[in-house]
Parts: C-alpha cells; sequence; structure tokens
C-alpha cells in the first residue's frame, strides 16, 4: 500500500485522533489490529515527547503487547488494576446504534473482555466499517475450542448460519488464537437481533465467544476523506 491509500490515511488520522484522548495517568486498553496499531504508535509518541506521562496498557492480543512494547507502553494485566479509564479498538463493522462484529484479527475474547472493563470504550474505524445491519459485509467471528468444531458448526447450521473454519495465512492449517482455540467464520442472512444473538451463540458448548458486541461502545470516531481532505466524525 502506497502513503497515499486513503483507507490508510483515514486509519492513520482516526487512529492518532484516539491516542490524543489519552489523559496522563490513565489505564488503557489496547485494541488489536491495522487502525488501533496507529493508536499505540502515536501513544508511544506522545510518552516519548513528555506530553504524555504514566499511562498503563492492557492489551488485547499478542499482536497489541508486541506493539506496545517496541513503543515504549507500559503494560499491566488485569490483575494488577482495579479499573480502566479507557480503551481504544477497531472494528469490522459498526452498525447506527454503535453495536459492533470484531474478531477479523481473531482477538475478539480477549477484545471483549478488556473493551467491557473500560469505563470509556472508544471505536476507530475508517468509513467503509459503518453499515445499516450487522453481518451484511463481514461474516460473524465465533472462537471455538477445537475438541467441539464439529457439533459447534453443526449447532450453527440448525441456526440457520453458514459457518466456515478460519484458515491461515502463510501457515497450512486453522487459524490458531492467542487462547489454543480455533475461529469459524459465520455468514447469517440477517442479523436482526444482535444481543439476543450473542447470547445465543454463546450458549453453545465449545464456544468461548463471539465477536458481537452488544452496547459496548461508548463513542465511535470515523476516518472519512472529504473533497479529498481526512476528517474524523464522532459518533456518540
Ligand atoms: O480481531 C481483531 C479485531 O477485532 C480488530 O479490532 C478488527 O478486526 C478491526 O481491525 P482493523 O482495524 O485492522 O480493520
Amino acid at each position: 500500500m502506497s502513503e497515499q491509500d486513503p483507507v490508510k490515511l483515514m486509519k492513520q488520522q482516526v487512529g492518532k485522533a484516539a491516542a490524543d484522548r489519552v489523559k496522563s495517568g490513565s489505564i488503557v486498553g489496547l485494541g488489536t489490529g491495522s487502525t488501533t496499531a496507529y493508536t499505540l504508535q502515536y501513544l508511544g509518541e506522545r510518552l516519548q515527547s513528555g506530553e504524555l506521562k504514566d499511562i498503563k496498557g492492557v492489551p488485547t492480543s499478542f499482536q497489541s503487547s508486541v506493539l506496545a512494547k517496541q513503543y515504549g507502553i507500559p503494560l499491566v494485566t488485569l490483575d494488577e488494576i482495579d479499573h480502566m479509564d479507557i480503551a481504544i479498538d477497531g472494528a469490522d463493522e459498526v452498525d447506527p446504534n454503535k453495536n459492533l462484529i470484531k474478531g477479523g484479527g481473531a482477538a475478539h475474547t480477549r477484545e471483549k473482555i478488556v473493551d467491557s472493563l473500560a469505563d470509556q470504550l472508544i471505536v476507530v474505524v475508517d468509513s467503509s466499517k459503518l453499515v445499516d445491519k450487522l453481518g451484511s459485509t463481514f461474516l460473524l467471528p465465533v472462537e471455538v475450542i477445537p475438541l467441539a468444531i464439529t457439533p459447534v458448526m453443526n449447532k450453527i447450521e440448525k441456526l440457520g448460519g453458514k459457518p466456515t473454519l478460519r484458515m491461515g495465512v502463510k501457515k497450512a492449517g486453522p487459524v490458531i488464537t492467542d487462547q489454543g482455540n480455533m475461529v469459524i467464520d459465520v455468514k447469517f442472512d440477517s442479523i436482526d437481533n444482535p444481543a439476543e444473538l450473542e447470547k445465543t451463540l454463546n450458549n453453545i458448548p465449545g464456544v468461548l465467544e463471539n465477536g458481537l458486541f452488544v452496547g459496548v461502545a461508548d463513542v465511535i470516531l470515523v476516518g472519512e476523506i472529504k473533497d479529498g481532505k481526512p476528517l474524523i466524525r464522532e459518533i456518540s
């Protein structure tokens, strides 16, 4: 991708805008993905310049802990904190009620734990992620304990979904999550009630977590390009 790539530019701008909202002394949930990678980069730059002091990060994945170390963001675990001020995370789809589909990077299980503990969750997306209805452009990721893959897929088919086991890229066989599990991506013709589907899926024995985030996001920052210029729109 070139520097001028409009999607990359939107991700960069929105990732930076979220990093600018972090205050000194905060405990910050560090999301996963290509958009929050920019947030972590800018948090590191703010720390290095001395403009931001004394923050602690809670990573949502192996990827975010590696980036945090690279950018000099001190890390803590959930065992070491009694609150989280803010979390910043990406999303694969955002609906008009600020409900999300996440897990394009197979990180949704840890993300849901961390994001839902934060006093405020800021979601950073480019405008291509906004949809009228969840599931219209993106398959719903479901993390499954390996021995239960077949019965879970059968059960999901009975619910009307079309499940596919997510396969690795530059790795033979399935994607393995940070928890050692597998991911199935499910096509539903229509997700009419995300809250109900979230619970129904998580109730299938062998399912660890699915990528529906209902009522978790507080603010959506949307990166857009208007008249050739990048701008940030806030949905709160
Ligand atoms: O599992 C990955 C996460 O849910 C990401 O936050 C999500 O896939 C969005 O990633 P990106 O910013 O790369 O589009």
